[in-house]
């Protein structure tokens, strides 16, 4: 996968929250890259920046510092990636760090709307993410039909079937029904479907499959696997705490640490060969839950 263009690129992303003395700041000075149809996993502690940082990166949230750029287009900030290159080399201080936008400008900018447009999310919690008094089949066509508004019926109708069919539901036993009438591995593929039907070219699941049991994650991972044979150029961002998850899908693994990346390289050195302490201990941590 080396030198494959990256899509998605971070540079010296910084956070805070809260005000005073109970400002805490949660990421430091991150650099990052999501290479165009690789699975990238983000891993780390609880509480070490991972969503954080991918809310920011997908430009659902602002960052205090650093650049975000999609395609080559600046997502959170009127400069691109290789403008705050050239400010981190030629300042000594972090006094002239690229300031980024408000979401409200970000929302202007031709990086953050081809962004939104080309981009799938899904989160923990299905059911949070569905339409009680929605069929599957609405939940599903709505982004399709805000998008392509002269769609024809026929051609909804058959994006929605392939999307269903990728995540492993027959269209003809589930899009009729309700997410009451789904159990939580069949809401999250539900979800899942929602996120792909649109075609994106950047995926970001952020813990996936916390909130579903055991038994029914093995299908959460195949969904994963057929989108991405699917549509090979597609890249995932995968946040997780189960690094079983993390080997079957992905490709690179960062670690987040306190909001600093600890290490970034390939999935299966790492998790075989990891010379670095804290990579090492999570490896260990979760090789006792296996
Ligand atoms: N909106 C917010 N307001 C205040 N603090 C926040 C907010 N979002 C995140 N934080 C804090 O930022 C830190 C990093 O949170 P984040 O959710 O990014 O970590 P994480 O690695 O994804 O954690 P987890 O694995 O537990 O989900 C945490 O201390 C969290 O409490």
């Amino acid at each position: 996968m080396d030198g494959t263009k990256a899509i998605l690129q971070g540079r010296g992303l910084s956070k805070s929250f809260g005000r005073g003395a109970a400002r805490e700041q949660v990421l430091f000075d991150v650099d990052i890259d999501v290479r165009e149809g690789e699975c990238l996993a983000v891993i780390g502690g609880s509480g070490s920046g991972k969503s954080t940082l991918t809310r920011i990166l997908l430009g659902l949230e602002t960052a205090d510092a650093g650049v975000v750029c999609y395609d080559g287009l600046a997502v959170n900030s009127s400069q691109s990636v290789a403008d705050a290159a050239v400010v981190d080399t030629n300042v000594d201080s972090g006094a002239a760090r690229v300031k980024p936008s408000s979401l409200s400008a970000m929302r202007k900018l031709p990086g953050f709307q081809a962004l939104r447009r080309e981009s799938g999310l899904v989160f923990q919690d299905p059911f949070g993410s569905l339409d009680p008094h929605w069929s599957v089949w609405r939940s599903v066509a709505e982004p399709v039909m805000l998008r392509h508004k002269d769609m024809p019926r026929e051609a909804v109708l058959e994006r929605v079937d392939q999307a269903l069919r990728t995540v492993g539901l027959d269209p003809a036993v589930f899009a009729r029904r309700h997410p009451a009438n789904l159990s939580g591995g069949q809401a999250q593929r539900v979800a899942i479907a929602r996120a792909i039907v649109n075609e994106p070219r950047v995926i970001l699941a952020d813990e996936p499959m916390s909130a579903i049991d055991v038994a029914a994650r093995v299908q959460i991972l195949e969904a994963f696997r057929a989108i991405r044979q699917a549509r090979p150029g597609t890249a995932l961002i995968v946040v997780s705490h189960d690094l079983g998850v993390v080997q079957h899908l992905a490709d690179r693994i960062v670690v987040l640490h306190d909001g600093r990346v600890e290490e970034v390289g390939e999935t299966d050195a790492m998790l075989a060969d990891s010379r670095n302490a804290y990579t090492r201990q999570l490896i260990d941590a979760a090789s006792m839950r296996w």
